[in-house]
């Protein structure tokens, strides 16, 4: 998994990895540029949107020349909109590309630019060098690039954003950002995700030694990361070595949360799926899913599962008492969720009879009832932080970008999902995922993360189709797909 830096790191990887690479950072803006433009070409923008550049005069305004300079190749007509005063004001590496841009783009000042109605703008104005506040000749030009009404791609990071902390004011309002070698820290916090618009996290030979050197406690999650978690099955493998779970929830009115909770965990690979619900319910499952087992009345004998998951649509009702038992009988990590999640915050002294590493999936709401409020993200990670360390869980906060705390400390920034999964039963449909895992005898942290990561993942692939329309079933539906684009048997 790649380590997430912060702003300063990345100032001190930059020199390190220049030192140790022999590189120069001219060639390294070269390969960030080219990297841009290979992602740009992939999206096939029409050749007749006009391409704007706003380029300030450090380094991330040195790369909106150099790509500028790299469209021009692919026939795009490009035009550069000039954010600093003079050219003696700009770094060396974006004097050197400001020279060696072709006669064919146009070079404007940026007060002479009338607002184009469509096509595109790359927002190459300021990245990780932003120091303090904005001054005033920055934030007109940001409101200005915030009246463009077609497509906004920002370099690095939306200009104006300070990559450690949380912003407010005048920041560029980015469809796309395109960030180079590992996220910044700033990019993954929902107080963000207005500015930030879709992240993509391109690949820059700065990997290498000095980034190896840099210590971090964040990591973010990809697509390779994935195979690598998962536990292969054999020919001779049996519905019992895919695992027994026992899914506890449901409630008059809200069985569908365990009835999504049962279908996904049968999706993502369980082999054999109880429901322990009350009586007069159990007739809903039954029908609903024909595949899982019902339980209902005396509680189900524990030593029987691999794992349990508790809570999705349980209600809070007369609950204390199966939620104690559970917790004392069943030894292995199990998932809490939900309403399990708000037994637990009116009962702390619950909290330590949780088997450790067991996995909690809360929301912010639920996050904040059990672990408590923060007056912002950053705050609530660290919250978050010393909750799994103290108690030995892994929390899994979700959200646009789901954060894994695990016990050691680490805390893994999930890169799949989006937008369109905030719908109801989403949750549900993760807590089947993470438990079918668990049962499957994966380690508690690879089934935290592989349930997170194909989660949403098949979100994607079913909102490619779905869009807005999409519900907790399309992702149910999406889980296969996951498996084959990942290529895991
Ligand atoms: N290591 C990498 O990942 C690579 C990074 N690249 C790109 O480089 C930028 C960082 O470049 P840097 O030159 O360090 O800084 P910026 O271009 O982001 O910012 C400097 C300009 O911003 C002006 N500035 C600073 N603070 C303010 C402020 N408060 N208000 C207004 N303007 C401000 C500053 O102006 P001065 O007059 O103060 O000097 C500069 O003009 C990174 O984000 C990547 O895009 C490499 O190209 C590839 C490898
Ligand atoms: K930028």
């Amino acid at each position: 998994m790649q380590k997430i830096l912060s702003g300063i790191q990345v100032k001190e990887l930059d020199a390190q990895h220049l030192k140790l690479s022999g590189k120069s950072s001219l060639e390294l803006m070269e390969e960030a540029s080219k990297a841009f433009v290979s992602w740009f070409l992939e999206q096939e923008f029409s050749i007749e949107s006009p391409v704007q550049i706003a380029v300030g005069g450090g380094n991330n305004g040195g790369d909106g020349l150099a790509i500028a300079r790299l469209l021009t190749e692919y026939s795009y007509s490009v035009f550069i909109l000039k954010c600093f005063d003079s050219a003696d004001k700009l770094s060396s590496d974006a004097l050197f590309n400001f020279n060696k841009l072709p006669d064919s783009i146009q070079v404007l000042e940026f007060v002479d630019w009338d607002l184009p109605e469509n096509g595109i703008l790359i927002d190459a104005f300021l990245g990780v060098g932003l120091k303090g506040d904005l001054r005033p000749d920055a934030i007109k030009i940001i409101q200005r690039l915030n009246e463009f009404v077609g497509t906004v791609i920002s370099v690095d990071v939306p200009s104006g954003l300070a990559s450690d902390e949380i912003s407010r004011g005048d920041i560029v309002k980015a469809d796309f950002t395109i960030s180079f070698a590992f996220p910044k820290l700033s990019l993954i916090l929902p107080e963000h995700a207005e500015f930030v618009g879709e992240l993509v996290v391109l690949k820059i030979g700065l990997l290498g030694e000095a980034y190896e050197g840099l210590h971090s406690s964040f990591y973010y999650l990809e697509n390779h990361d994935i195979p690598a978690l998962h536990k292969t099955f054999n020919r001779f493998s049996y519905k019992g070595d895919m695992g027994k779970i026992l899914l506890v929830g449901g409630s008059p009115g809200k069985m569908g949360a365990l009835i999504l909770c049962a279908k996904s965990a049968l999706r993502t690979g369980s082999g054999l799926v109880t429901c322990h619900m009350e009586d007069s319910e159990r007739f809903i499952v039954q029908t609903a899913v024909p595949e899982a087992m019902a339980s209902w009345g005396l509680i189900p004998n524990p030593e029987f599962y691999d794992s349990v998951g508790i809570g999705p649509g349980w209600g809070t009702e007369n609950r204390v008492r199966l939620l104690k038992q559970f917790l004392q009988d069943f030894k292995k990590p199990i998932v809490i969720d939900a309403d399990g999640l708000n037994l637990l915050a009116r009962n702390p002294d619950l909290l330590p009879l949780v088997p450790k590493n067991s996995v909690l999936t809360p929301h912010i709401g639920e996050f904040t009832r059990l672990v408590g409020k923060a007056t912002n993200h950053l705050e609530r990670l660290e919250l978050a932080k010393r909750f799994a360390m103290d108690n030995e869980l892994i929390l899994v906060l979700k959200g646009a970008n789901t954060v894994i705390s695990l016990p050691d400390g680490r805390q893994v920034v999930n890169s799949s999902g989006n937008k369109y999964m905030a719908t109801g039963g989403s949750g549900d449909v993760l807590t089947g995922m993470i438990t079918s895992y668990l049962g499957m005898g994966y380690a508690p942290e690879n089934a935290a993360l592989c349930g997170v990561f194909h989660h949403g993942m098949a979100g994607e692939i079913a909102s490619k189709s779905k869009r807005r329309s999409l519900i907790a079933s399309d992702i149910i539906a999406s889980i296969p797909d996951t498996y084959i684009q990942l290529d895991i048997s």
